[in-house]
Formats: structure tokens, C-alpha cells, sequence
């Protein structure tokens, strides 16, 4: 039997996919629960959920189950105490760690290929995004299992084999026939087999709230429960991948999404520790970037680098999920809690550029990359108008970054990675990133990460057509989320998971707070019940479409008495 404890090879050494019944490193590692699939076979099945695979993450799950569902329970309470009122802080028991200058994260040291971060491109992990991701010349592929995922299982497991596949330089793809079979599809190959040729892999899990209904683990008490995604996923790609990455000198790298404090860091850097452990790979080497894109990670940046410390590259500015827990934490909090049209909060917002200035500090004292986040703006090649005003504002996004000290930023789409590089090349030259440069500058405290209300008083409204366009892409993207698709282009913009939630919650707060327009519109449930109903109506239809269905899970998140804490969870559990 082999073990994948063995020293990684030099990166031109690819060894062989290793065989089935790979061995734990250390047999004390031995999983006591099991993890059995209760999906149906799909492509890719054989292949990536093999015996040791699930005994991987039956381990994981022995050692993290508990400890995620407690955290889950304290995010509800403090989500919960926040929205009753108590505003978050920066937490007094911490302070000895942000008041200690010594320590430093490991950064981008012994970590080839994200030393230099200056274009990330994202987006999904089905077999053309992938290669074409990978054959874009960005710097770093976020590969991506959260915000841009449907994660239908087809998704999950096919997504896995992807990678796998992509990893090891085999992967290729055939588009459909455009003449139902006379002339062949297009052929997609990766342009190079090295990894080191291609953008950084960094693969982003889902977050802790979801779960992976087609696996379901069962401890040694003899319950069962549906498995964790970010386990799964994590796993999954850890178990299959770390030592072919270490051995190809590129990674293995991941992204966390949704944390909300330190003690979510502190589970991660263990999954980590035990994950490393289990394979024989030394500690440390697994890196990860985390997004700080919740209000109250905000506060605790530095106290999220300081657990993490051994594996963590960096932090990254995740605007989107950001302003959707801002809605979600301060649902409650009446008028002045409401933010203007989702168009008009932009990153120049005071309350938004006091959260990516601290970013940007806090990363820099400490040694880690600041990271950019998404402007949802994208090209169409069909349309130059669209194309010239996208490239237009994610220009100045993007030097807007450079210039605060950011290190590096996302795109969504191949065409503005030229952009983007031009903004990080003023400013960064031939430097790999400008971690150096401190920006003790910054004294951003609790106001002003508070002050949401500042996005009103510089003039930024609440418009009719604002909640029209927040129920019209809800919907027509919780529709492509159901068919399988999880990043789509609507209205020319990118939307996601996480621009899902902003709509949604957008429209749940300004009913709950009665909110007017500067129109003069009270917004009401009858007035937002209208528009759906007026949607369904005028809606371009096609078998399939999903509508009616995306149409009764927009009605649950966003025009229900409750709040649900995510679109994505109760929709899973039942419609995916
Ligand atoms: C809030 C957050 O978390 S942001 C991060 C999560 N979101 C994302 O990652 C979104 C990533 N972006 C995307 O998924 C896509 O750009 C979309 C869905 C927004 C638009 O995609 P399309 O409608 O296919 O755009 P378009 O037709 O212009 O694409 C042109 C080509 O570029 C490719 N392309 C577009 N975006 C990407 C991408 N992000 N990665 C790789 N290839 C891409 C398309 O596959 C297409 O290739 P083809 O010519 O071989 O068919
Ligand atoms: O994940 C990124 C975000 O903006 O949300
Ligand atoms: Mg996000």
C-alpha cells in the first residue's frame, strides 16, 4: 500500500495518480465514524469518493463536527444580540494579540507561487471555467466551491474531478456541437501540463453553514447527520491533491469564506493541523487567505491572522457578503440602519472604506497579503458600450486598490485581467506586492465601521427602481442557482451567492423598517408581492426555467416575517 507521507518529489518527478486505499500517515489518525454516500453515482463518483476518501473525512468530521455546530449556535446568538442592538467591538479579551507587535503570519514564505498576487481571477470549477481560468494569465485561480457554486452534487463531485484532473495536466473538454453534431464543439485544453506555468490554485470551500446532504456521517454515538460542505470540500481536495500540488511546487492553497470571528479561524488552523498530520504533510504548508466579509470578523482581523498564523497567506476584502451581513446584522435597527439601493453603496462609502483601510493595516503589520475584492461590472463582447463602461469602473476599482496598498484584487472575467494588471503595475512595478508598505496611518475604529448610515448622508436613496431591480435579479438568479449554475450575468453585472443575499436582504429590511423612497413610496409586502407577481408575467419564459420555484424561495428570504440567516441553506435542503 502507498502512502502519501512520503517526501514530496521535486516538482519534475510527477508521480502517478496514487492508488486507491491510500493509508493515514499515522494509524492513530484512524477514523471511528463513517461517512456513506447517500446521493446517487455521478460522473466523477469512482473516482473521488473512494474508501480512503470518505475515511478521510469521516476523521475530520470524528474530530470537527461538534465543534462547527457549536460555532454555528454562536453565530446565531451574536447575529441575534446584534440586530436586538449590542454593537460589535473589538473584543477586550483579545488585546493582548493586537497589542503585541512580535508576531508575524507566515505570508507568502515557502508558499511558490503566491508571492505575487496582483490578478486573481475567480469563478466556478466546471471543466471549461477551469481551463479557461487556468489559461487566462492571471496570477491566482480562485477555484471556487462557495459564492459562484450551485452546489448541486453533480457540481460538488464533478467540480473535484476537475481539479483533480486539472491538477495532474489532463484535463480537457468539448463544447456542444453549434450545429447539433455536423461541425465538432469547441476543444478546450490547458496550455501548459506545469502548474507552475499557470495561474496559483486557490480553492475556496464552502463556508461553515452549509452542509452536503449526499453524505452523511455517522459518530460513534451512533447519529447521523449530513456532512459538512467546508469538510467535504476541503477534504475532499486536501486528500486528493496536497501531495500532487507540494510535489508540481504549487500549493496546496485555499480561500475561507464567511468566517465570523476568530474561534471559526481557530477550527480551520486545527481541520488544518489534523489534515496535515493525517497525510504526513509537515504543518505549514497548507496557506490560506481569508475573507473577511462579515461585520463582525471586521473586528477581529487581527485576531483571525494571530490563529491562523502557521498557515495564513493573507486576508481579502469580500465587499459582497460585507455589505449583506451589514444588512443582516442591523435588520432590525430601523431606519437609520437602512443602507441606500445596492447600486449607489459603493467601496468610496465611509463605513466601506473605513473596513478596507483597516484591511489593508492589519495585513500589512502582520506580515500578510491585503486582497482585493470583486467589482460585479463585466464585459460583453458583444456590446462595446457595456465592455468600455466596464472597463471604466473596474479601472478605477482597481487603482483605487493599488493606490490604498492592497497587494493584489479579484476579476470576474478574463477580458479585465489587463485592467487590473495595469492598476497593480503603476503602483507595484516589478515588486511582487507591497506588504512593506505600513499604513499606520489608519486609525479606523468602532464608529466609523459602524457609521452605515454614512452611505445616506452623502446622498446616496432608496429608489422604486431599486427595489424593482433587487426582486427582478433575486429571483432571476436564485432561478440559474436551481438549474445548476451558481455566478451568472444579469443586467451586465456579475452576480452570486453573495450579491444574491445583498437583494434579498435589501428587500426584507426595507419592508420590516416601512421604509420610504425618495420617490415617496412606502415600501410595503403588498408592493414587493406585486413585483414578483409582475416578474412572473413579463419574465421572458423557457421550459425549465425555474421560476415559479426561485419565485417561492424569494418569497421565504425575503418577504417572510423570519429572516433567514442564507438563501442558500433552506433552498438546498430543498430543491438542489
Ligand atoms: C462575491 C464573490 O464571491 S465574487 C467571486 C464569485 N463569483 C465569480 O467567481 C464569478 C466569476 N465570473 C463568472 O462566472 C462569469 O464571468 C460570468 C458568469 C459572470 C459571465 O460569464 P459568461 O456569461 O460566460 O461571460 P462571457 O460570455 O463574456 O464569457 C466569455 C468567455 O470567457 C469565459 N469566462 C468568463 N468568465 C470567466 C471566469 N471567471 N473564469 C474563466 N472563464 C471565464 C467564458 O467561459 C467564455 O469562454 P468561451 O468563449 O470559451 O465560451
Ligand atoms: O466572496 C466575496 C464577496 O464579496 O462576498
Ligand atoms: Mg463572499
Amino acid at each position: 500500500m502507498t502512502t502519501i507521507a512520503d517526501p514530496p518529489r521535486t516538482r519534475t518527478e510527477h508521480p502517478p495518480t496514487p492508488p486507491r486505499g491510500i493509508a493515514l500517515a499515522d494509524s492513530a489518525t484512524v477514523a471511528e465514524g463513517t461517512i456513506d454516500v447517500v446521493g446517487q453515482p455521478v460522473p466523477g463518483s469512482e473516482e473521488i469518493l473512494t474508501p480512503a476518501a470518505l475515511e478521510f473525512l469521516a476523521l475530520l468530521h470524528d474530530r470537527f463536527a461538534d465543534a462547527r455546530c457549536e460555532l454555528l449556535l454562536a453565530r446565531q446568538r451574536r447575529t441575534r444580540q446584534i440586530a436586538d442592538g449590542d454593537d460589535p467591538d473589538f473584543l477586550p479579551t483579545t488585546r493582548p494579540v493586537r497589542d503585541d507587535p512580535s508576531w508575524q503570519v507566515a505570508g507568502s514564505t515557502g508558499a511558490p507561487g503566491l508571492e505575487d498576487r496582483r490578478v486573481e481571477i475567480t469563478g466556478p470549477t466546471d471543466p471549461k471555467m477551469t481551463i479557461n481560468a487556468l489559461n487566462s494569465g492571471a496570477k491566482v485561480w480562485l477555484a471556487d466551491a462557495e459564492d459562484a457554486s450551485s452546489p448541486t452534487w453533480e457540481n460538488v463531485v464533478g467540480g473535484q474531478q476537475a481539479l483533480h484532473a486539472a491538477i495532474r495536466g489532463t484535463l480537457s473538454f468539448d463544447g456542444p456541437s453549434p450545429d447539433g453534431g455536423r461541425t465538432p464543439g469547441k476543444h478546450y485544453a490547458l496550455r501548459s501540463t506545469e502548474l507552475t506555468d499557470l495561474p496559483t490554485i486557490v480553492f475556496r470551500p464552502r463556508g461553515w453553514h452549509l452542509f452536503e446532504k449526499h453524505l452523511a456521517y455517522t459518530g460513534t454515538d451512533g447519529s447521523t447527520q449530513p456532512a459538512s460542505g467546508s469538510l467535504v470540500d476541503f477534504g475532499l481536495y486536501f486528500f486528493h491533491n496536497a501531495a500532487e500540488l507540494i510535489a508540481r511546487g504549487r500549493g496546496p492553497y485555499f480561500y475561507l469564506p464567511k468566517l465570523e470571528g476568530h474561534r471559526e479561524a481557530r477550527l480551520w488552523n486545527e481541520v488544518f493541523e489534523t489534515a496535515q498530520d493525517a497525510l504526513g504533510i509537515p504543518r505549514g504548508t497548507i496557506r490560506a487567505t481569508v475573507l473577511i466579509e462579515t461585520l463582525p470578523a471586521a473586528f477581529e482581523m487581527e485576531e483571525i491572522l494571530h490563529e491562523l498564523r502557521e498557515h495564513c497567506a493573507g486576508l481579502n476584502a469580500g465587499r459582497w457578503d460585507y455589505l449583506f451581513s451589514v444588512i443582516k446584522c442591523f435588520r432590525d435597527r430601523g431606519d437609520s440602519y437602512v443602507l441606500p439601493d445596492r447600486a449607489q453603496v459603493t467601496m468610496t462609502a465611509p463605513f466601506m472604506r473605513a473596513y478596507t483601510e483597516l484591511l489593508v493595516a492589519t495585513c500589512h503589520r502582520r506580515g500578510a497579503h491585503a486582497i482585493g475584492g470583486m467589482s460585479a461590472f463585466i464585459p460583453d463582447r458583444r456590446d462595446p458600450e457595456v465592455t468600455e463602461q466596464a472597463f471604466a469602473k473596474v479601472r478605477a476599482d482597481k487603482q483605487r486598490e493599488a493606490g490604498d496598498g492592497f497587494d493584489g484584487s479579484w476579476v470576474a472575467h478574463p477580458d479585465l485581467i489587463p485592467i487590473a494588471r495595469e492598476a497593480f503595475d503603476a503602483v507595484l512595478g516589478d515588486a511582487p506586492h507591497q506588504v512593506a508598505r505600513r499604513r499606520d496611518d489608519v486609525t479606523v475604529g468602532q464608529a466609523q465601521l459602524l457609521d452605515v448610515a454614512s452611505a445616506r448622508r452623502a446622498g446616496a436613496t432608496v429608489t422604486e427602481a431599486g427595489l424593482r431591480t433587487n426582486i427582478s435579479v433575486g429571483i432571476r438568479y436564485v432561478a440559474s442557482w436551481l438549474r445548476g449554475t451558481g455566478a451568472a450575468a444579469i443586467d451586465h453585472l456579475m452576480e452570486d451567492a453573495a450579491t444574491a443575499e445583498i437583494s434579498r436582504s435589501q428587500v426584507w429590511q426595507w419592508i420590516r423598517s416601512a421604509t420610504t423612497t425618495d420617490d415617496g413610496v412606502t415600501i410595503t409586502r403588498d408592493l414587493c408581492e406585486a413585483m414578483v407577481r409582475e416578474l412572473l408575467t413579463t419574465e421572458p419564459r423557457q421550459a425549465g426555467d425555474r421560476l415559479e420555484d426561485a419565485a417561492a424561495i424569494f418569497r421565504e428570504i425575503a418577504l417572510g416575517d423570519a429572516f433567514p440567516p442564507f438563501l442558500t441553506t433552506g433552498a438546498y435542503a430543498r430543491y438542489l
